[in-house]
């Protein structure tokens, strides 16, 4: 990110490491850059994640960590950079998500966590106006980078199949993904709040990735049958 930098800019990037899921690492953060560059007025809430696996095989174990890192993470951050900053000298926030409108088969942990979130935004859009914040949502829609196909690579290419859900019939890039987070942080922005954007390509308004077998477990409603079964004697108690 450093090496990113042009000459002649005054803009630092210092790393600090960060489990989300811990607490006193979370508050380490939040203090570190108050006391290393005096303020903190944005937070983007990026990291996240989560693997595949139906409803039906997830243990306990691998949904608390999903909801964990997400949505616990998501919290903590957000509490953190109010207490440390924001509470008094206002702010401008940005979580990332996930597609959620219509669910998520296969990634059900992680679309409720993120769920969990929006909903939070909107709570926090309210509660925090009169400090001066503003938060808001940014939802990918598939995005191609080195790491996150890394990360599936065990399940095929992810990012492949994706292409033909996605109008747009193509990846989206992280640039554009940050040109929406910039945007969101930015004086452009100002009256915007609680607010998810979608920046998919078209994913979200067209067909869901998942098949569903063919079967007749779903029986039609059958008034007759429900009055039959009425007018049968009841067992006395
Ligand atoms: C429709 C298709 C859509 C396919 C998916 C397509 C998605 C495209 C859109 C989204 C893209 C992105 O989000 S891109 C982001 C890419 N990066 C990521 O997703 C990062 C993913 N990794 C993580 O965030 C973390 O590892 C996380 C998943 C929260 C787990 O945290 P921890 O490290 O603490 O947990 P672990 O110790 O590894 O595991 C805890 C338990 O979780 C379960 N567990 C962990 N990994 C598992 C795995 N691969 N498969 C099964 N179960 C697993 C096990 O029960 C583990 O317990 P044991 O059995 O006892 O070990
Ligand atoms: N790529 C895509 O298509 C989509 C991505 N997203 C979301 O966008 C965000 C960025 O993903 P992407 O860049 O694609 O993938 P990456 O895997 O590169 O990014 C995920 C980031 O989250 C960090 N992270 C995970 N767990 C923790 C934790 N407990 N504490 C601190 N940091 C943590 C990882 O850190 P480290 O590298 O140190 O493990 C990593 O930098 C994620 O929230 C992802 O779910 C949403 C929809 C689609």
């Amino acid at each position: 990110m450093a090496a990113c930098i042009p000459p002649g800019s005054t803009a630092q990037v210092k790393a600090i490491p960060c489990n989300i899921r811990k607490e006193d690492e979370v508050k380490n953060l939040m203090s570190s850059v108050v006391s290393e560059f005096g303020r903190l007025d944005f937070l983007v809430n990026n990291g996240g994640g989560q693997f595949q696996s139906p409803v039906s095989m997830l243990s306990l174990k691998g949904w608390n960590a999903v909801v964990d890192t997400n949505l616990n993470g998501t919290f903590l951050c957000l509490r953190e950079a109010y207490n440390a900053w924001m509470a008094e000298n206002g702010g401008a926030v940005v979580n990332i998500i996930l597609l959620i409108s219509k669910g998520r088969p296969g990634i059900a942990h992680s679309a409720a966590a993120r769920a969990g979130i929006d909903n939070l935004s909107k709570s926090l859009a309210v509660e925090w106006a009169s400090n001066g914040i503003r938060i808001n949502n940014v939802a990918p829609g598939s995005i191609y980078s080195v790491t996150a196909a890394e990360n599936y690579k065990d399940i095929g290419d992810v990012f492949r199949h994706a292409i033909p859900f996605t109008p747009a019939k193509r990846n989206g890039t992280t640039e554009e993904v940050s040109a929406a987070v910039t945007f969101l942080l930015s004086p452009a922005a100002a009256f915007i709040t609680g607010e998810t954007i979608k920046v998919d390509g078209g994913w979200d308004l067209y067909q869901v990735p998942w098949e569903i077998p063919e079967h007749d477990r779903m029986p039609a409603y059958n008034w007759e049958k429900i009055i039959e079964e009425e007018d049968k004697p009841k067992a006395k108690l």
